[in-house]
């Protein structure tokens, strides 16, 4: 028996229109399109192709996209002074500031320094803060994404045993407190976690989230589960995940492909902040359950 293929990138077609429609409304409403602002410090090549997607996808949704484009010596103190403009600009309701950044500056500094109305990430500490409590705020894109992919296949996750293997802030520890939001039974594994193996084969859940490809094999999946692959990781076979797919799809009642999984809901899903950020700062309301 093989899996079910979880089409990550139809899924956010079909979520990119949904929010298309909504910030046509927001744009009536307002007077203004919503506005996204996206920096990107320094030529990393990875960085350069996710920052001409995301301005893509932004017009693509009828949404402002306003580039930056920094050179990699760029200091603390003149990225500081972007933040602060961009902040202070109401064209501008969402700003993503690209990692990683150069070694030499400060991003918890950076991202800290984003007014967090305007945080479409979810990194800065006041909606790290909301998330954990259960507060509306701006949840960060891939575990959100990832979320929608495991209730469009799952439906309801109450009582299902969960387990994220990575902590990162950025994808392991906000996507654990979706899941436990969600109801789920949640374990975070990690590379000090003991037995992994033993771990993963319990889980009905498996959100692979730690940078190394293919180190999660099919016969740590227990038959049935549903398997959500944030790895992206370069290698000479090519893009490839976290997890082991040719094994895993043997096993695996429903998995996400590298590329074309979680990937592109992550820009979907960033679209969908930069809507509701910019709704909530002029007040315009929306249909949040299309979103
Ligand atoms: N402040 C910040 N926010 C981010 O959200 C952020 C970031 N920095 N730095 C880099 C990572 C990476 N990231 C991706 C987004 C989309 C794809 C994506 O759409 N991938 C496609 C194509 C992959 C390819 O061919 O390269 C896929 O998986 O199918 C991948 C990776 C957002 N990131
Ligand atoms: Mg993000």
């Amino acid at each position: 028996m093989s899996a079910t293929i979880i089409d990550g990138k139809a899924h956010a077609a079909r979520l990119r229109e949904r929010i298309a429609v909504q910030a046509a409304a927001f744009a009536g409403a307002a007077g203004r399109a919503a506005g996204l602002a996206v920096v990107l410090v320094g030529e990393d090549p990875a960085s350069a192709v996710y920052v001409r997607s995301k301005g893509k996808a932004t017009i693509a949704a009828g949404m402002e996209s306003f580039e930056h484009r920094l050179p990699a010596d760029t200091d603390q103190a003149a990225l500081i002074a972007l933040v602060d403009r961009l902040n202070a600009d109401p064209a501008v309701d969402g700003i993503l500031v690209q990692l990683p950044l150069p070694a030499h500056l400060d991003a918890d500094a950076i991202l800290t320094r984003i007014d967090s109305d305007k945080d479409v990430d979810g990194f800065h500490p006041v909606n790290v803060g909301r998330l954990m409590l259960g507060l509306p705020g701006l949840v960060p894109c891939t575990p959100y994404g990832c979320l929608l992919l495991l209730q469009d296949v799952l439906g309801d996750l109450t009582g299902l045993d969960a387990v994220v293997v990575g902590r990162s802030n950025i994808v392991g520890k906000p996507m654990a407190a979706l899941l436990t939001a969600a109801s789920a039974t949640v374990t975070i594994a990690h590379s000090r976690t003991r037995d992994l193996a033993a771990v993963v084969r319990r889980a009905d859940i498996v959100v692979a989230a730690v940078g190394r490809a293919q180190m999660i094999p099919g016969d740590w999946i227990k038959p049935g589960a549903t398997v959500i692959d944030v790895g992206i990781n370069r290698t000479d076979a090519g893009l490839v995940g976290d997890v082991d797919f040719a094994s895993a799809v043997e096993v695996a009642g429903a998995i996400t492909p590298v590329p074309g999984g979680v990937g592109p809901m992550t820009i979907a899903c960033l679209l969908r902040n930069t809507v509701v950020a910019a709704a909530r700062r002029e007040g315009v309301p929306l249909d949040m359950s299309a979103l």
